[in-house]
């Protein structure tokens, strides 16, 4: 099977490193030029604990790639997908299956301009990974991955299936989900209560979620996601969302949230827009309000503007 890794960073080299170890033809696609020359000059170096590994999988640029692949695998970050997928067009035939992990709400919508939704896949992935400099990614956390057609249909599933089996077979633990929009959501959830708040307060998540302030912002902004998910069709139980989020968030505490990574310690934009900017707009067409999600997002974006006139 041809796969091709669009967004070759942190998780996609991860998930690169481990299809194409296990037999499949990858290749990764990127558009950052030292990644991409460290790539080609050193092989990419990969780390898990001790273990450091050099591994030339062949990488390029988007316009690069013409040959159409079976399979798409998109990691970029969520506000960089849909320019990926305009630089890619030439290898995404008729029968070419995407599929997303990326955090964030609302991915399907931009992935539908480029493809039939009979060949979208979406999921959520647990597995994490960082870069230690362009070239060399490190394996962080391992997890799960929930993976499920987006449109329902014998063939699609199947398909789905097949996604979850290859996964597996690379050395991942993947499943195939019922109801992965529920699983987007909650995660969604975890990443909107905790990424941008950290990343404004300059914290940690254990240090966010010791303070006394930290159980009432978090179920402010759980309550309007749940609301906006439950107009958009997928049900969540507002406690049980808020134990989630603490639960999660306590079990990786020295962990500095990717959105605190990207602004204050890389000074790049965030996914803000695809978090609470997602549920801030979504409520906003529905016509009510999520204030809180609203602030946030703006309090990002003026921190965003604040770091890049720097
Ligand atoms: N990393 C993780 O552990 C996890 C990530 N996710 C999600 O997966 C998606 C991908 O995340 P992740 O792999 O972390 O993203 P990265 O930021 O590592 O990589 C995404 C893209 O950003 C660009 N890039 C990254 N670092 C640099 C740099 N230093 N200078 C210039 N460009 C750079 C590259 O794109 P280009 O040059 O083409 O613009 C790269 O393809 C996101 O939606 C994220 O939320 C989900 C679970 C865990
Ligand atoms: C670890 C966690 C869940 C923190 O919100 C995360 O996904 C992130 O850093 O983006």
């Amino acid at each position: 099977m041809k796969i091709a890794i669009a967004g070759s960073g942190a998780l996609g080299s991860r998930f690169g490193y481990m299809l194409y170890e296990a037999g499949n033809d990858v290749i990764l696609i990127d558009k950052w030029k030292e990644h991409i020359d460290s790539i080609r000059e050193n092989g990419l170096i990969v780390q898990d604990g001790n273990n450091r590994k050099i591994v030339n999988i062949p990488i390029f640029y988007p316009h690069e790639v013409a040959e159409e692949v079976d399979l798409v695998f998109v990691f970029t970050k969520s506000m960089g997908l849909q320019d990926m997928l305009e630089d890619i067009k030439p290898i995404l035939g008729e029968n070419t299956s995407v599929i997303s992990l990326l955090n964030g709400i609302g991915h399907e919508d931009i992935l539908k301009e480029y493809l039939p939704v009979k060949n979208i896949f979406m999921g959520v992935t647990i597995y994490t990974s960082g870069l230690k400099g362009s070239g060399h990614v490190i394996f962080e956390g391992s997890g799960t991955i929930e993976i499920q057609n987006f449109t329902p249909g014998d063939r699609e599933e199947k398909k789905a299936l097949q996604l979850v089996g290859m996964l597996n077979q690379a050395g991942f633990k993947a499943y195939y989900s019922e109801d992965v929009k529920y699983s987007i959501w909650r995660k969604a959830c975890v990443n909107g209560a905790m990424n941008a708040i950290c990343a404004l307060l300059d914290c940690n998540l254990a240090e966010f979620v010791s303070t006394n302030q930290a159980e009432m912002i978090i179920r402010h902004i759980a309550k309007e996601f749940v609301k906006v998910a439950k107009e958009k069709g997928t049900i969540l139980d507002e406690d049980d969302i808020v134990e989630y989020i603490l639960q999660s968030s306590r079990k990786v505490g020295s962990h500095y949230p990717s959105m605190h990574q990207d602004l204050i310690q890389n000074h790049r934009l965030t996914e803000v827009d695809f978090l609470n900017g997602a549920v801030a707009r979504m409520s906003k067409e529905l016509s009510f309000e999520t204030p809180y999600n609203t602030l946030i997002t703006q309090l990002i974006h003026a921190k965003e503007q604040i770091i890049m006139d720097e």
